[in-house]
């Protein structure tokens, strides 16, 4: 299934917004740290609902976002969820940005980038857009050091690239960037019910849904452009 068939399904069936629910748990604050400047231009990269990009905007103080998503009724739901006319959504692909190089101040992905068929050519476009000393804010959940994701490969019809911490260090260097964080994010905000109600629909134990959400949460890799 190609990512415009799988996350039209998910926009239509209103999971866009179950994501920006369950994401802005960490989201949050992986934004927070961005340092936004006033009037600079931002992009959210695999935008989904467009909720990071209305964030840069009124929280963060961006003078222009765009959200970019593969699937075209993803962005008509994040379209129809704001009427700034300094926020923007279009259709695109990772590994083919359609911005100008050295154009964009910072670029933020949740739960986006390693849907990209080629991770390693999406780098590189975020490289060749960003102005220098711009920021790429790369969040992941599904990553190889949390064996709690190992098996979403089952569940998605997409091919996921499925890094470790080093890799994403690595990664980024080889594409250019300069790496100035990596961080794990815990999600301290969604229920985990008590020992007795387990197992779940979906945890077998407890002390599994505990390290997935508060010990592994969203991994950050930050990345500046030189
Ligand atoms: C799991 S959703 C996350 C959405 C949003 N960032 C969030 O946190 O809720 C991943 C999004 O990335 C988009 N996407 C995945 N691969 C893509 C690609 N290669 N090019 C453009 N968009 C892509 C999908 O269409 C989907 O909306």
């Amino acid at each position: 299934m190609s990512v415009r068939e799988e996350f039209d399904e998910w926009a239509a069936e209103g999971r866009d917004r179950g994501m920006e629910e369950r994401h802005w748990h960490t989201a949050k604050h992986a934004l927070a740290r961005m340092a936004i400047e006033e009037g600079d231009t931002v992009l959210d990269m695999g935008c989904g609902s467009g909720y990071a990009a209305r964030a840069m905007r009124e929280a963060g103080g961006a003078g222009q976002a765009y959200g970019l998503d593969g699937s075209p009724a993803m962005v008509r739901n994040a379209s129809a969820y704001t009427d700034d006319a300094n926020t923007g959504f279009l259709v695109g692909d990772f590994e083919h940005l359609p911005f100008e190089s050295d154009s964009v101040d910072h670029v933020f992905s949740m739960e986006a980038f390693y849907y990209a068929s080629d991770p390693m050519a999406a780098l590189e476009e975020v490289r060749r857009i960003l102005r220098p000393g711009g920021t790429f804010y790369c969040a992941v959940d599904f990553h190889a050091d949390n064996p709690h994701t190992a098996e979403w490969t089952e569940y998605v019809d997409i091919e996921m690239t499925r890094w470790s911490r080093k890799e994403y260090r690595e990664r980024f260097r080889e594409a250019g960037f300069y790496v100035v964080e990596q961080d794990t994010i815990p999600d301290r905000e969604v229920e985990i019910p008590p020992a007795d109600e387990f197992p779940t629909e979906d945890w077998e134990t407890r002390e599994a849904m505990v390290e997935h959400f508060r010990e592994h949460g969203t991994l950050l890799t930050v990345g500046v452009a030189p």
